[in-house]
């Protein structure tokens, strides 16, 4: 850390381009945090089951607002679509005329939770992708392969040489975003390539890496998808964030998943990070002397992305430590989020 390290920052005020607020029981809590200061948030579609028609969408959001309507202050929920094998053409073409639904999401079937419903075989989905190409309708991608051969710390790179590039290649102008990316191979494939390919970046891939996971006993709440990789990725990815290039830009993937489902034997992935994002990611950015980035990362590079005005108020946050919650109660259950207990040195503060 260096000496003229400010000591408060006042950002545009951010978005969250990748979050999963699931439903029922568990938005009071999921929306709440999403709303302290997030302008906008892109809402993963992976529910049981998926959100994959625009009226799946329209009834997914009622539920959304409705949550947030004692909470106070609110976010503007922007709806993605779950692309299955059975999508159409014409639900896409409804979904870019609609005024809430901004993208749809590739999930290889099986890659990650609640991706049984994703797609077995993403050449068959061409006329969906040429829809979205011609409509300039974005597709968000969670990256990895699922075959049972490819080893679980490889299956982001598999994909990119095996799916996307090819895929990049064939849809040129098709915008893309490379979700949660974990590897200095995606950065450098984003990078360099064209300027209709972007990436997110959790907070928790920019802090960690697998020894914070597997040193010194099992760590569970650090399990997430894709797999937190070695530390010369974590690099990588810290360097990307930071580099002030437009194509990376926050993306929380915060997931949460109750305790009792992530300390078990086969325990889920997803990592709850949502109660304090913007105050992680500025912990990290801070790390590397990166700090005067993060603004462009978290609240200029996703709209712009999407081509969404930029926020116009700010939020200020400021070097406080405070002591994360050992857990927090998402419906009636205990959940534990990352950090839990630990201390955090941003806070963010009223204007
Ligand atoms: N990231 C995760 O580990 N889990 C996410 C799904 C996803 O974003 O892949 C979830 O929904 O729990
Ligand atoms: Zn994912
Ligand atoms: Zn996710």
């Amino acid at each position: 850390m260096s000496e003229n390290t400010p000591k408060r920052i006042t950002l545009t005020r951010p978005d969250d381009w990748h979050v999963h607020l699931r439903d029922g029981d568990a938005l009071p809590l999921t929306t709440k945090d999403m709303s302290r200061y997030m302008g906008r948030a892109i809402v993963m579609p992976n529910l049981t089951p998926p959100v994959r028609t625009v009226q799946d969408a329209d009834l997914y959001r009622d539920r959304i607002t409705a949550a947030m309507s004692k909470l106070p202050r609110q976010f503007e929920p922007l709806m993605v679509l779950y692309l299955t094998d059975k999508t159409t053409p014409e639900e896409i073409v409804r979904a870019a005329k609609c005024s809430f639904v901004y993208a749809a999401k590739l999930y290889p079937a099986g890659a990650t939770t609640n991706s049984d419903s994703g797609v077995t075989d993403i050449n068959a989905l061409h006329p969906v992708l040429e829809a979205m190409e011609k409509h300039d309708f974005p597709l968000l991608i969670h990256g990895e392969v699922t075959n049972d051969s490819v080893d679980i710390f490889d299956r982001e790179k598999r994909f990119i040489d095996k799916t996307l590039r090819p895929l990049v290649a064939a849809f040129p102008k098709l915008r893309i975003v490379l979700e949660h990316i974990t590897t200095a191979d995606a950065a450098d494939f984003v990078s360099d390539a064209p300027a209709n390919v972007a990436a997110t970046i959790t907070a928790h891939h920019l802090l960690y890496n697998r020894n914070h996971m597997l040193v010194g006993g099992i760590r569970p709440h650090f399990y997430c998808l894709p797999i937190l990789k070695r530390r010369s990725h974590q690099a990588a990815l810290l360097a990307a964030a930071t580099s002030g290039s437009n194509k990376f830009f926050l993306g929380t993937d915060s997931a949460p998943h109750p305790k009792d489902k992530k300390e078990a034997a086969c325990g889920c992935a997803g990592s709850y990070t949502a109660y304090a994002a913007i105050e992680m990611y500025a912990e990290a950015f801070e790390r590397v002397g990166g700090l005067h980035q993060l603004e462009a990362f978290a609240s200029f590079n996703g709209p712009d992305f999407y081509g969404l005005p930029r926020n116009t108020d700010t939020i200020t946050l400021e070097k406080t430590s405070w002591r994360a919650p050992e857990s927090l109660d998402m419906g009636g259950t205990p959940l534990i989020p990352l950090r839990a207990g630990e201390t955090l040195s941003w806070s963010v503060i009223d204007d």
